[in-house]
């Protein structure tokens, strides 16, 4: 029998990424990667109009661009037939989310709405709605609404009505303006199949949607602003789609535009994290999978729902059917190795990287290999993008304790290393009390393979066993066995995700073990961090607060 494929196409931070994939074994028979032209907009927006502090956006029509040179590159060099591709699906950062018009067109797109900033495509990380998420805990909290707790007790400033409630304080036109609002995921499944399907697990995680009692009742939303009273019938559209659902079906001028067959089956989308737990193979409940990149996110599924406090959230059915799949994490996690590469590290640095031809995060991790540990002195909070789990809290910043006349660049990187690793515990420990045990940890990502050292750390600061996933692509893999189950059995495919990752998902042979005499050091080390992390983000001195309404007000 002639060979099946599946293509999954991957939406992160920095970059969207496809895969063609043999759907018998997960076996990747292409990859391509195109960066977004436009980036990150954090400053400016195209036109050059000043963006506040705290914004991100991204431009919609680079994810178009991604498809059309991902799509055509992965056919070109992998030679498969389109014949012989079953299904497609996407996974996405998110929240990120933008106002559409009643035609789906972008309203950024439209000439009369380029210059305002709030039409824009607002980007997970956008996260200027600290405010408003507030709001909406206290509100929910006062009223008793029971869907907070599921949120771990906590709104976030990167979920959907918060962001919803900024753009109605502060663009009124734009909210009246908007048809409605749409996750980018689910803008893009509306461009290849011409069908507008809500996914789950982005409705799920961030917009407080549940399977069983849909959105927040109309009145929760009528107390947090009149105006928000049917947010939910008028602009987020109800039609919210489960995970491995066929969305609907590759339309003809997608096809030629991308070179695919028409007809194809097109899976609803999902969230970048939670898809990648089938790709390493993660089918049973208990296994923590930390997707390792810009930011980790913490996914695990369990046969029971807990409420646990600071968690992203718990969503039944919203990784994998039949279980309840709970998201934590950390907002920015390689972005800090970005960050200090870019802005603290001496000529003479990139000058060695360069001679040696390897990368300056290479040369950085080299070097940081060689200290013992506790050796700099250093100990960081990795919050340079606020805190995600278990503080829930956009307005804590990073801090580097003990920094002296003679610290160098690599202590300071890998203490920012340790002090993402020691979040990383945190967020263990957190499930662990509240009644979630982690039975096994796991990883992928960029960072799970570009970085052994790193994983050591997590390794012996977890004091735990860490499986990585084999692929280096694990959200695109695990995107394409969702368009294998999209396409279902009858077509080559599969169906249920379950099936599809027991075929096509795997781990690793190496795994990282701890090693106790790091791990005993590392314990006195998390102590400290324990100590600063609730001294900063638990109300004992909020001077980072007060320091960064300053700010606002000097930039004002
Ligand atoms: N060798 C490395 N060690 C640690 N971090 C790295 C290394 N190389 C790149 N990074 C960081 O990894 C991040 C990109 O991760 P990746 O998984 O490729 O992308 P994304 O999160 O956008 O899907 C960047 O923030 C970058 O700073
Ligand atoms: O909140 C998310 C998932 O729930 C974001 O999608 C994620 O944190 C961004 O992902 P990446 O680091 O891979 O770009």
């Amino acid at each position: 029998m002639k060979k099946k494929y599946a293509i999954g196409v991957d939406y992160g931070t920095q970059s969207g990424r496809a895969v063609l994939v043999d759907v018998s074994d997960g076996t990747v028979a292409a990859q391509s990667t195109k960066p977004y032209t436009h980036g990150v907009m954090e400053e400016y927006l195209p036109d050059g109009t000043r963006l506040s502090p705290d914004w991100a956006l991204e431009h919609p029509l680079d994810y178009l661009e991604v498809l059309d040179v991902t799509i055509p590159a992965v056919l070109r060099d992998s030679g498969v037939d389109p014949e012989d591709i079953i299904g497609l699906s996407i996974d996405f950062t998110a929240c990120t989310v933008m106002p559409v018009d009643r035609e789906g067109t972008p309203l950024c797109l439209r000439e009369e709405w380029e210059h305002v900033p709030h039409a824009w495509l607002k980007l997970w990380k956008h996260h200027a709605a600290q405010e408003e998420a507030n709001i909406c805990t206290r509100v929910a909290g006062e009223r008793g609404e029971t869907f907070l707790s599921r949120y771990g007790g906590r709104v976030s400033s990167e979920w959907m009505i918060p962001k919803l409630m900024e753009i109605l304080k502060e663009a009124p036109e734009v909210y009246e303006q908007a048809d409605r609002f749409v996750e980018a995921a689910d803008w893009v499944i509306f461009k290849l199949t011409g069908q507008e399907k809500r996914s789950g697990c982005a409705a799920g995680y961030k917009a407080f949607w549940n399977k069983r009692e849909g959105y927040p009742s109309s009145d929760f939303f009528k107390s947090l602003d009149t105006r928000l009273e049917h947010v939910a019938e008028e602009k987020l559209g109800r039609e919210v789609c489960p995970q491995g659902a066929k969305a609907g079906e590759l339309t003809n001028e997608a096809a030629d535009r991308l070179g695919l067959r028409a007809g194809m089956a097109v899976g609803v989308a999902n969230v970048d994290a939670h898809v990648s737990l089938p790709a390493v193979g993660i089918t049973e409940p208990n296994k923590l999978l930390m997707i390792m990149g810009t930011s980790t996110c913490g996914i695990m599924c369990s046969r029971e729902e807990k409420m646990v406090p600071g968690i992203c959230g718990v969503v039944e059915d919203g990784v994998l059917p039949g279980l309840y799949g709970y998201e934590a994490g950390q907002p920015c996690v390689g972005d800090h190795f970005e960050w200090f590469v870019k802005n603290c590290v001496p000529a003479s640095y990139y000058q060695e990287a360069d001679r040696q031809n390897i990368s300056i995060h290479e040369l950085l991790t080299g070097k940081a290999s060689r200290l013992k540990i506790g050796e700099s002195g250093l100990l960081a909070l990795d919050w340079w993008n606020g805190n995600r789990s278990v503080l829930v809290d956009a307005d804590l910043t990073g801090m580097i304790l003990g920094l002296t006349l003679t610290t160098k660049p690599e202590e300071i990187y890998r203490a920012l290393i340790e002090a993402t690793a020691y979040g990383m515990r945190t967020i263990i420990d957190n499930f662990e009390q509240a009644g979630v045990p982690v039975k096994e940890l796991y990883a992928c990502g960029g960072i799970s393979k570009k970085n052994a050292m790193m994983m050591q750390i997590y390794a012996d600061v977890t004091n735990r066993e860490i499986f990585i996933g084999v692929s280096d692509q694990s959200p695109a893999l695990g995107s394409a066995m969702f368009g294998a189950v999209a396409a279902g059995k009858k077509n080559g495919g599969y169906d249920t995700i379950f099936e599809a990752a027991k075929a096509m998902g795997r781990v690793e042979e190496r795994t990282y073990r701890p090693n106790p005499e790091h791990t005993a050091v590392y314990d006195r080390l998390y102590q400290e961090f324990k100590t600063l992390h609730d001294y900063f983000g638990r109300g004992g001195n909020d001077v980072m607060k007060r320091l960064k309404k300053i700010k606002a007000e000097a930039r004002r």
